[in-house]
């Protein structure tokens, strides 16, 4: 469906650039729709030793950044275990959320974004958004409806805008806020994770906070997804080609679905399906610290194809990136350059997260509702 959203319409720009590499990327990359796909290798990565320091040996960890450190610079996914999220924080949000979406559209539509937030919080309608519009292709909206939460309290005294709670649901704020805090915990750990991989692939002594501190003040968004049950037809594509634009994705999934294109030995782009694991966390390398690791690290193409079209697919991305502030203006963001080896040279300017989300966030949503 054609899009209101046209990539001539905006500004070009050094960020535009970084958006330019992704699009390019993802068209040559989306290769025309399967009835299945062959799994890709996405490996199972324990993080115990980083998510409860006290009980693991140097060892451990060294095997685990190493790891890290494969998955990253191979295919830019991994299943996470060993993570310490709570199964009844897991389980709570789950049913929570299967409550509110297979709630009538009359009471979702309560809780459509109050216009204060900066980044869309709330109900999103299906097939109110459209990655094809994003990337100026044609093709189906997003066969997908959501709910976006972020913080429910201020950091350092600082606003960053609002949740909306259903009032339908009992229990709905607890378990949401449970979650996104569990989140902050597991983005911290894997921040350490992701700045020791990139000291050792580029032989540089880097403090095991450096990414954390450098991209303060950081929030996160929650985007639960809910692709609805739907007539079978092989290869529907339920949300297309895109690489992610924050630093990393957390994502709880609970049924196939998701793909990720690789290149086979000869160079041909394929679709491989991600191998769900119960329990686990599949992490992915998004845009931007594949942009700080100097394109070491692999922000792959990804997209929801061929789910089992009699059940719905509750997914619930985490996306490490920065909501910023309400308050924030330009010059307090900060820019995080690109982490090189001795001699090499940045591939990137240091980027502003503000103004490459932004503008991404505006291209997605469509004008008009479903
Ligand atoms: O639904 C999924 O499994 C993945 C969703 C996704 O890739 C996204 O929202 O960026
Ligand atoms: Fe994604």
């Amino acid at each position: 469906m054609a899009s209101e959203h046209r990539a001539e319409e905006v500004d070009d720009g050094p960020l535009a650039d970084q958006q330019k590499v992704s699009i390019a990327r993802a068209e040559a990359d989306a290769g025309p729709p399967s009835s299945s796909s062959p799994p890709a290798p996405v490996p199972e990565i324990n993080i115990s030793s980083f998510a409860f320091p006290e009980k693991a040996s140097e060892t451990d960890r060294e095997e685990v950044i190493r790891q890290v450190l494969a998955a990253c610079t191979s295919v830019g996914f991994m299943n996470v275990v060993g993570h310490g999220v709570p199964q009844p924080i897991i389980g709570g949000l789950l049913a929570t959320l299967s409550e509110f979406f297979t709630s009538p559209v009359e009471q979702k539509e309560k809780c459509v974004s109050s216009p204060q937030n900066l980044i869309h919080r709330g109900y999103t309608y299906y097939q109110e958004e459209s990655t094809n519009a994003l990337f100026n292709r044609p093709g189906p909206r997003d066969l997908r409806e959501a709910f976006s939460f972020g913080p429910a309290d201020h950091q350092n005294g600082r606003p960053f805008g609002s949740n909306t709670y259903p009032d339908f649901i009992p229990d709905f704020r607890p378990c949401i806020d449970a979650y996104y805090a569990e989140m902050e915990r597991l983005e911290k750990v894997m921040l350490e994770i992701f700045t020791l991989a990139l000291a050792r692939a580029t032989r540089q002594a880097l403090d095991p906070g450096y990414l954390q501190q450098q991209i303060q003040p950081n929030r996160g968004l929650v985007k639960a997804v809910w692709y609805p049950a739907c007539e079978p037809s092989a290869g529907d594509v339920h949300l297309e080609a895109h690489s992610d634009w924050g630093s990393f994705t957390i994502l709880l999934t609970t049924a196939p679905g998701l793909e990720v294109c690789v290149k086979s030995e000869e160079g041909v782009a394929q679709w491989r399906s991600v191998p769900v694991i119960p329990g686990a966390f599949t992490i992915n390398v998004a845009d931007q610290l594949a942009c700080w690791s100097n394109d070491r690290f692999v922000s792959c193409v990804h997209r929801v194809a061929n789910i089992a079209s009699n059940q719905p697919r509750l997914s619930v991305p985490y996306f490490s990136m920065n909501i910023l502030p309400l308050d924030s203006v330009e010059t307090d963001e900060k820019k995080v350059a690109c982490i090189c080896a001795p001699g090499e040279r940045p591939k990137y300017e240091p980027i502003s997260v503000r103004a490459y989300l932004k503008r991404n966030f505006e291209m997605l949503k469509v004008t008009d509702k479903k």
